[in-house]
């Protein structure tokens, strides 16, 4: 049996691709990949937030999903909305790498509370903290795929970049970090670390079967279930400071998550517990009480300055 395996085209949606296709191939699949591009790699000079329209990075290669010229597609899981388009489900998650943040540097760049470094992202999730923890550090938006913001880097554009180890480690670039920043003040975005498998629901269900089998992680699926069901319930979407992370404890499920303010001065965070075979109605509940303890204000407030 043949699956094709649709993408991106960027180095690091294409590593994500080929470490699907090693495991089917391992498991008996005839593979091809399809590189599909999106109007998120064309624009490259507006930032995701004012580009505005959800689905940036997925509507063309849904559209192939849709007509069967792929079979599934792979994504970062972090990248995926929380309520896809009707007719499409992610069926896989894969194991998660270590899911936090980085620095990423030519120069020895330590931030400390007093450092005045300029530094590269485009994330409102990232500025926000840095404001919170590290007054004095500017930020730039830098965008683009890694090899083009670690070019502009280079450049000048900035002192260092702040991206997730993930892809950093995907990409090889590991002897570039000049710091691993703590998951307790840069929680990742919700799925940050994980690949996620897309199809749609035309797909033979023998094959989805066997997909989910090959390709899923049952401990990273049970996390990510938790994270995206706060995220659907914070109704945030992608350009919205919110930050969840769940990790399994034993026999149950750990979830920490919240929202912060743009300005980096109000934050709500929470932690649960709750059984491992619940994980959406954990999400659920983190967010219920995030909104509920001023975080509804937040996200409000925040809506309204975007
Ligand atoms: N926002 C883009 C994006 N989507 C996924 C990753 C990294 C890989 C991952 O988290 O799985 C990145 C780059 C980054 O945030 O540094």
């Amino acid at each position: 049996m043949k699956i094709k395996i649709g993408t991106r085209g960027s180095k690091l949606a294409l590593w994500q691709a080929h470490h699907v296709e090693d495991k089917l191939k391992a498991a008996g699949f005839e593979t091809e990949i399809v590189t599909i591009e999106t109007k998120g790699d064309k624009i490259l000079d507006v930032s995701i937030a004012k580009i505005g329209s959800k689905g940036v990075f997925t509507e063309e290669i849904e559209e192939q999903l849709q007509n069967g010229t792929i079979d599934i597609a792979v994504h970062s899981a972090k990248d995926m909305q929380s309520s896809l388009p009707e007719g499409f489900e992610l069926i896989a998650f894969m194991e998660r790498e270590q899911a936090n943040d980085v620095i990423v540097s030519n120069k020895k760049i330590n931030l400390t509370p007093d450092s005045e470094v300029l530094l590269g992202t485009s994330s409102t999730r990232r500025v926000a903290t840095l404001k919170a923890h590290y007054p004095k550090v500017k930020t730039v938006a830098v965008r683009g795929n890694l090899q083009t913001r670690i070019r502009k880097m280079n450049e000048g554009a900035c002192d260092a970049l702040l991206l997730a180890y993930a892809g950093v480690h995907r990409m090889g670039y590991e002897e570039m970090i000049s710091q691993h920043l703590p998951l307790d003040q840069f929680t990742p975005a919700v799925g940050q670390g994980s690949v996620a498998i897309e199809v749609h629901n035309s797909l033979d269900d023998d094959k989805k079967k066997s997909l989910k089998r090959i390709l899923n992680h049952g401990p990273t699926a049970s996390c990510l279930l938790a994270e995206r069901s706060f995220l659907k319930t914070m109704d945030g979407g992608c350009s919205i400071p919110v930050f969840a992370m769940a990790t399994i404890q034993g026999d149950a499920l750990k979830i920490v998550g919240g929202i912060i303010s743009l300005d980096g001065k109000e934050e709500i965070r929470i932690t649960k517990t709750g059984p491992l075979d619940k994980p959406m109605k954990l999400g659920f509940e983190l967010a219920s009480e995030v909104l509920t303890s001023g975080g509804k204000q937040i996200l409000d407030e925040i809506k309204n300055q975007l």
